[in-house]
């Protein structure tokens, strides 16, 4: 007789046509796979709940930052506090070296400093890499190998080397730009259709991370209309790559001297527009942060333009900072020849004022249209900076612009720019003016210039012959100045 468990077993004890299996085997089978599929579906839509969460966090950062929705970490917004007494103001330690330009300007200080006030109309808020997304992120990424070398990154965002990829088409020849002495300068697309410059630095001997150091160090949290935008970076590896915000004009020496002069010859109005740009960011770096930064590679090729023709001051590569505790430092003399003030040439001494000396050399070859040194002219024409002051001398100003001009500038303003440069280029140091006196000086009217040049007159009186120079430009400012006399008679 057959128990009653048997009479149950046996079905179960069937073989089946699927392999042979029996029953219950195949029963388990499908449980097992049942509870499995159910696990997964559960897991997959906790997840895609969170990144839901993240992405909506993330797309409100950015369009409040207006930059690109990638990696966007833990953000820390922190306005820094300053008092407004001076115009070279601290920044708290603990946040970061460079004050919120809201914050800077947003005092009676501004109204008075007025050559900048471009910059209350951009808010810094420093988006932060905070420490607990440092150490949320893999342990065998780069960039915890290398915690403390790291860990000023407190700004921008972190690229991947994979988005950069996609961005580049894997870095192909097409997406180059230009090939400067630091690295390749690829022109990128990012998924969310952002154009960005993407500095894939060369790593010679460690070169890349010192050059990285240094650019992240000087504008990484900086914001000026007339500066760069430095959104971030990659570090991957042994890779090291700055992303900026892309400019699509080209730069000053492509309209000056080379390619886009087939576009047509860059008119006055934008080429002074270029120029005060550029005098605008070079008072912000040296006025009003702290510690300031010397760019100390000044040269048209590194000013950028956009499409309204706004400068905008590119390749912080060499620059250096300068406490307000030092005067100047000692340092190895780099830049581009032609543009290097010959203190710091002769010296190594730098201080801001070399910057200077390089604004005026780009003032006069972006009046002239001449290179800084040109071989293919006479002797005495080299040198533009010598060719120049012998023009003055010999009251011969009004030749010394760019002959393609279709309309030529007024005599005044072609004498205010000249007394400008002339100024800048003064070979004792301590004689040039402040970035923010170049800007007033450009923006000036005739009756402003005229009592400036009345007090740069009495300046001068004592100088001796090696300020020749500075004894040069009263003369300009002179016959400037009687013509605007009789001009109002
Ligand atoms: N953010 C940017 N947007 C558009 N073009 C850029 C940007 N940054 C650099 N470029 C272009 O990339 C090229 C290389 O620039 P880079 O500053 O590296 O070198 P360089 O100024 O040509 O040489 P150097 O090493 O002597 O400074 C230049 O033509 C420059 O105009």
């Amino acid at each position: 007789m057959l128990s009653p468990e048997s009479s149950f077993d046996e079905p179960l004890s069937h073989k089946t046509p699927m392999l042979g299996l029996k029953l219950w085997v195949v029963i388990g089978l499908v449980v097992v796979f049942s509870i499995v599929l159910i696990l997964a579906f559960l897991t997959s839509m906790y997840i895609m709940i969170q990144n839901r969460k993240r992405l909506r966090k993330d797309v409100m950062i950015s369009e409040k930052y207006k930059l690109p929705i990638l990696h966007v970490p833990h953000v820390s917004k922190e306005i820094k506090v300053v008092g407004d007494q001076e115009m070279n103001v601290k920044g708290s330690k603990s946040s970061g070296r460079f004050l919120d330009p809201l914050v800077l300007f947003s005092g009676r200080r501004l109204k008075k400093n007025s050559y900048d006030n471009e910059s209350r109309i951009s808010i810094e808020k420093s988006n932060t890499v905070s420490s607990s997304f440092i150490s949320s992120v893999d342990l065998h990424s780069p960039l915890m190998a290398l915690p403390d070398q790291f860990s000023h990154l407190e700004w921008g965002h972190w690229f991947t080397l994979r988005e950069l990829q996609l961005a580049t088409n894997f870095f192909s020849d097409d997406h180059i730009i230009g090939d400067g002495g630091y690295g390749i300068v690829y022109k990128g697309d990012l998924i969310n259709g952002t154009q960005v410059a993407i500095k894939k630095l060369h790593n010679h001997l460690g070169q890349a991370e010192k050059e990285f150091r240094v650019e992240v160090d000087a504008i990484g949290h900086v914001r000026h209309k007339n500066l760069v935008r430095l959104l971030g970076f990659c570090i991957e590896g042994t890779q090291r790559m700055l992303i900026y915000e892309y400019v699509k004009n080209g730069n000053l020496e492509q309209w000056l001297h080379g390619q886009k002069c087939s576009l047509g010859i860059l008119d006055w109005e934008k080429r002074m527009k270029i120029l005060l740009g550029t005098a605008k960011a070079l008072a912000y770096l040296h006025e009003a942060i702290e510690p300031k930064v010397v760019h100390r590679d000044i040269k048209s090729s590194n000013i950028l333009i956009d499409d309204d023709f706004n400068a905008k001051v590119s390749d912080f590569g060499l620059a250096k900072l300068l406490g307000s505790e030092n005067t100047h430092i000692t340092t190895r003399v780099m830049g581009t020849f032609g543009y290097v003030a010959p203190e710091y040439a002769k010296t190594g001494l730098l201080n801001e004022k070399s910057d200077i000396y390089s604004f005026g050399v780009v003032l006069l070859e972006t009046i002239t249209g001449r290179d800084p040194v040109d071989y293919g002219r006479a002797a005495h024409e080299i040198n533009l900076v010598e060719w120049l002051k012998t023009m003055i001398g010999s009251k011969r100003s009004e030749e010394v612009i760019d002959p393609r001009f279709e309309i030529r500038p007024s005599t005044k303003a072609l004498k205010r720019a000249l007394l400008a440069a002339l100024r800048c280029l003064d070979p004792d140091y301590t004689k040039r003016p402040k970035m923010s006196q170049v800007v007033q000086m450009m923006e000036s009217d005739d009756d402003q210039m005229t009592s400036r040049n009345d007090r740069s007159r009495a300046h001068s009186k004592n100088t001796n012959n090696a300020h020749k120079v500075t004894n040069e430009a009263p003369r300009i400012e002179h016959a400037g100045r009687r013509k605007s006399a009789s001009s109002r008679k």
